[in-house]
This record gives structure tokens, sequence and C-alpha cells, in this order.
């Protein structure tokens, strides 16, 4: 992605109720025999899902695309699952442009793939979200964040 317009910080918090709302929408659509956590990403949110739909066997795609500077790279597949998904459930922290989505799902077609957030050009490939968010904007979460100093508004505004 060229530089976001617009960050959205997600607290552990707000993580944590966003997976809740995920779940209850996902019990609906099972069960399921496993889910497949789509590192890293994934695996808090495929934790936190686990948990309430009460599923004890996980598995992971460990996928890697995007760098530090929200480039994204080529998607580089470091580890797959065997089998069509049929019965699985993946899940995802988020769709963004849909290509890692595209990679998972056509290795596991037939299984649910699931995020906690969604943006537009991804928003198709997805069977189940909870929150979208506009294309330009970039998602912290709060694994990649920390508490620290803001400058006041009016500050930030004189520059
Ligand atoms: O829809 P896309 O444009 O493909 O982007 C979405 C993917 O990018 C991020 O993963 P990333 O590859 O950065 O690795 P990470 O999960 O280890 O942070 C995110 O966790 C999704 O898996
Ligand atoms: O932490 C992240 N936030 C995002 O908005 C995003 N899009 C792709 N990959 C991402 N990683
Ligand atoms: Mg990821």
């Amino acid at each position: 992605m060229s530089d976001p317009q617009k960050t959205f910080p997600v607290s552990w918090e707000e993580l944590h109720r966003n997976a809740k709302a995920l779940a209850w929408r996902l019990i609906e659509q099972g069960p399921f025999n496993g889910i497949v956590a789509v590192t890293r990403g994934g695996l808090v949110p495929a934790a936190i899902i686990a948990r309430e739909l009460d599923v004890r066997l996980i598995d992971t795609v460990c996928m890697q695309s995007y760098s530090d500077d929200h480039a994204q790279g080529q998607i580089k597949v470091l580890k797959e699952v065997p089998g069509d998904g049929e019965g699985w459930l993946i899940i995802d922290d988020l769709v963004d442009t849909g290509r890692t989505a595209r990679v998972v799902r056509d290795m596991l077609p037939k299984a649910h793939f699931a995020t906690i957030y969604a943006k537009p050009s991804g928003r198709p490939l997805v069977d189940t979200f909870v929150t979208e968010v506009s294309q330009d904007t970039w998602i912290y979460f709060p694994w990649d964040i920390e508490l620290q100093f803001a400058q006041p508004i009016a500050k930030q505004k004189r520059g």
C-alpha cells in the first residue's frame, strides 16, 4: 500500500471484544472440525475464537507478505495444511488487498474463511467478518503498538 491516510489503533480489549463478536457469528456456521490460523496475525484471534467455539484442534498456514513499511512484497508460503479444508475454519486478523486470502482459499477451498477486520478490496474473499475499515486505513494491532506520549491536537496542528 502507498502511505495509508488514516490509522486505526486497536487495543487489547477492543480486539478481544471484536474476536468474541466474530465467534458469535461463527457459532451459527459450525460446528468446525478445527481451526487453521494464518500466521502470524491470525494467531491471537484464533486462540480467542477456539476458546469460544470450544475447538481444540488448531493448525497453521504460515505466510509472509508485508514488510515493516506497509509495503506488500511477494507472498511466501512457509507452511501449508493438507486437504481441501472441508469442515475447517480459517482465521486471519484482516483482509486488505485480499492477496493472502486468495492464496489460503486456493489452498483450502472448502474451508470457511473469517477475519475480524476487512478492507473493501479483500471483503469479497471473506465468508464472515466483523468490522470494515476503508482501504486507505492502516490497522495497528495491540501486539504492534505500545502506550506512549501523544502531542495535544493543537500542537500537532501547529506542526
Ligand atoms: O489482504 P492482504 O493485502 O494480503 O493483507 C492481509 C495480510 O497481511 C497481514 O499479514 P502479514 O503477511 O503482514 O504477516 P503477519 O500476519 O505476520 O503480520 C495480515 O495479517 C494478513 O494476513
Ligand atoms: O498490521 C497490519 N495492518 C493493516 O492494516 C494491514 N494490511 C495488510 N497487512 C496489515 N497489517
Ligand atoms: Mg498475516
